[in-house]
């Protein structure tokens, strides 16, 4: 069938890595301190958003065990519709799916960070980086990162943001099957939670950890076999709290040649690391548009 949907409708959502994650503590929340740098990828998933004035938010597209009122993408635009500058606004809104779920990239994460700047063109609504930043944060402490679109260090819960430019290294993204819960990662006795800050001047990839890998490694051996392989090949490191593993590469073709001998059993995919989102640059020429009107 035709897609109705013409390629101008559609609004990235990418994926991200965390090219280290340390845990420095633990605030009186439950939510753990940390420092990391979220790398933006060239690649993720892609929705569209079809405005009516129904007053109602619809998700064409269910996913598999997330029932619809409680997609990030739903309830993204239900907080955000208060805000719409238009009488009664609807949407039906399109999910076009590629990213893992529960591995580490902020694929959900994502989806709402793409609905809210999105529907805030859409609906007009007017609001500014940070107003959109900050109703994120009620989703999800990755969800600010991708409504600003920048490769950052991230402090805080994750929602204390410093832009910093980066290689644009090429990443072979590789999933080793199994969705991890990120609240069970934050929840276990045995996570270290006493990493020393570092200064963002002086990061390295080499002098720097992910420190929820080795217990994902302890409890789930796929990921240790599977990072064991890839070290051999690239520097290698598991993204968030999993399941998700990286392997590096300055050269595309590497990272090509590197996913084309991987064992059957593990899925994978090769992105670009980018220092600005898809999703910022389609926002940049969605507003370079409507200025020349
Ligand atoms: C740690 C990261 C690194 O990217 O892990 P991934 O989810 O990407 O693997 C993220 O910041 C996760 O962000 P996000 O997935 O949005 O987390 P949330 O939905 O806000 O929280 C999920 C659960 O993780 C725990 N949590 C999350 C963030 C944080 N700084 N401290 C925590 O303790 C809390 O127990 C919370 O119940
Ligand atoms: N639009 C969405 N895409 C992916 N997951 C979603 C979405 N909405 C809600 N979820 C829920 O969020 C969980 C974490 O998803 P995801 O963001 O992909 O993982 P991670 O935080 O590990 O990168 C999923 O297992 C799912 O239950």
């Amino acid at each position: 069938m035709a897609d109705p949907l013409t390629s101008a409708a559609w609004w990235p959502s990418p994926a991200k890595l965390n090219l280290f994650l340390h845990i420095l503590g633990r605030y009186e929340n439950g939510y753990h301190q940390l420092q990391s740098l979220f790398q933006m990828l060239d690649y993720g998933d892609r929705l569209a958003f079809v405005t009516d004035e129904s007053g109602s938010v619809r998700l064409q597209e269910p996913l598999a065990g997330v029932p619809n009122d409680e997609n990030l993408v739903v309830r993204a635009a239900r907080l955000l519709q208060p805000c719409a500058n238009l009488p009664h606004a609807g949407v039906t809104i399109h999910l076009d799916k590629q990213l893992p779920m529960g591995g580490g990239i902020g694929g959900g994460s994502s989806n709402a960070a793409t609905t809210l700047v999105a529907l805030n063109v859409l609906w007009q609504c007017h609001l500014s980086e940070d107003e959109l930043a900050d109703i994120g944060l009620s989703l999800g402490a990755d969800v600010p990162i991708f409504v600003r679109g920048l490769t950052a260090f991230a402090g805080g819960v994750g929602e204390q943001i410093t832009p910093v430019a980066q290689p644009e290294n090429w990443y072979l993204v590789v999933n080793p099957g199994i969705h991890i819960s990120t609240a069970d990662v934050f929840g276990a006795d045995e996570l270290p939670r006493n990493t020393a800050p570092i200064d963002w001047d002086s990061y390295q990839f080499e002098t720097t950890g992910n420190d929820c890998q080795q217990i994902v490694c302890d409890r789930h051996p796929e990921v240790a076999k599977l990072l064991q392989w890839l070290v051999h090949y690239a520097p290698s490191r598991m993204t968030g709290t999993g399941a998700c593993v990286f392997a590096t590469f300055t050269d595309q073709n590497l990272a090509r040649q590197v996913q084309a001998m991987l064992p059957a059993e593990w899925t994978s995919f090769v992105a670009k690391g980018v220092n600005q989102s898809p999703l910022k640059q389609k926002l940049q020429e969605v507003n370079a548009t409507s200025d020349t009107r």
